[in-house]
């Protein structure tokens, strides 16, 4: 069943130590079937990714969930919760996550807590999965006044890439990945951002894997430097203020992760710029990049963005009164700046 170059990477995060694998077709029901030798596991999934992979999961127990951001929340983490307590998990049983990054973050905060931490692999099936969120151990469930409020830092004990996923995966949730591609470019890695700026779409699908191997090992150097979040790991946060500001205001219905990540990217690059930062070449570059993966880079009603923006007052990156920004300095790299709340909603409006 093996297809593709393997590339195996290691996180070393503080609190674990695991491995990430990327493959091409290479995850099927008896590579299932070994992740339950002598212990259980129960599958998390959403609708969409189960009826694509009905028969891959068939024989275990599996926990499907309502697909879409509206399911991280206290009603589904407490149901998964009952469930694993009525099949009768211990610690030494694991929670696997299969599916996008709703059902990892929502699975990996089941995990975490269910008698204070049981095993949790990732197995990914989105892009934006893929690239970031099965990677670094954030696990979260939103609150009503905002994104990803109840949460942890519990990694997991493995990732599991199969790139073959996304051959199912729609076009738009690609492009969402694209939006968390693009960050990495921006934040971290100059090289990355000008194949993305100078590649046809077609032809950065084509080298998926090599990519996502890329930012897999950005994300795993930034989360063994500072793995709660604390200073470096915010860099990973470029385009997030304003993004999730976006995402919670519309009650994620308007605009997926991807979407407010892209819109909060493009808005910080046209600071840069009017602040003399970059120039208006570069400027220019980032917003049609952008563009070519078909996200967005402004909501819809502009003059809603006063409002929008009054959310950021839930930004995690905040301590105290102390607002963080992440600002770019160039294209590759970027700083974390910090405001008062007022300084900050007025500087982006
Ligand atoms: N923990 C982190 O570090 C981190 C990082 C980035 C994003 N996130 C979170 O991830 C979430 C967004 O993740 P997402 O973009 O993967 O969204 P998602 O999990 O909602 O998946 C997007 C859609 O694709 C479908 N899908 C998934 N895999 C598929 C496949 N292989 N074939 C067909 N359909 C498939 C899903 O059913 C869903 O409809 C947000 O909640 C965001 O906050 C977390
Ligand atoms: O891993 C991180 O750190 C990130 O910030 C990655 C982000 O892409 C991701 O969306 C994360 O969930 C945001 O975290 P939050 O702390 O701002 O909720
Ligand atoms: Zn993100």
């Amino acid at each position: 069943m093996t297809e593709g170059l393997r590339q195996t990477l290691t996180v070393e995060a503080p609190s674990k130590q695991y491995k990430i694998t990327i493959d091409k077709k290479w995850i099927d029901r008896d590579f299932f079937k070994a992740l339950a030798v002598n212990r259980k596991i129960v599958m998390i999934t959403d609708e969409n990714v189960y009826a694509c992979y009905r028969e891959l999961l068939e024989g275990f127990d599996v926990f499907v969930i309502t697909a879409g951001e509206s399911s991280k929340c206290m009603a589904s983490y407490s149901d998964i919760q009952s469930y694993l307590i009525e099949h009768h998990l211990t610690r030494s049983d694991a929670v696997v996550a299969f599916g996008g990054g709703v059902v990892g973050d929502l699975a990996g905060f089941v995990a975490a807590t269910y008698m204070r931490g049981i095993g949790f692999i990732q197995v990914p099936t989105t892009l934006l999965a893929m690239v970031d969120s099965s990677v670094g151990g954030k696990v979260a469930i939103n609150h009503s006044v905002g994104k990803n409020i109840l949460g942890a830092f519990y990694q997991p004990d493995a990732v599991y890439m199969d790139t073959a996923f996304l051959e199912t995966l729609p076009d738009a949730e690609f492009a969402c990945g694209m939006a968390e591609i693009i960050k990495y470019g921006l934040i971290r890695d100059e090289a990355l951002f000008a194949l993305l700026a100078d590649l046809p779409v077609k032809a950065v699908r084509e080298q998926i894997a090599s990519i996502i191997a890329r930012c897999c090992a950005i994300k795993a150097e930034v989360v063994a430097a500072d793995e709660e979040d604390r200073g470096l790991r915010q860099i990973l946060n470029f385009g997030h203020t304003v993004g999730h500001a976006v995402e919670s205001f519309y009650h994620y219905k308007t605009y997926t992760h991807g979407h407010g990540v892209a819109i909060g990217m493009a808005i910080k690059a046209k600071l840069a710029m009017n602040n003399g930062i970059i120039d208006p070449v570069q400027y220019r570059l980032i917003v049609e990049t952008i563009k070519k993966f078909n996200l967005p880079i402004a909501i819809d009603e502009p003059e809603q963005m006063p409002e929008v923006l009054k959310e950021v007052i839930h930004d995690k990156k905040a301590e105290g009164d102390v607002f963080k920004l992440i600002e770019l300095e160039t294209i590759g790299s970027v700083k974390i700046a910090a405001y008062t709340y007022d300084a900050l909603v007025a500087m982006l409006a």
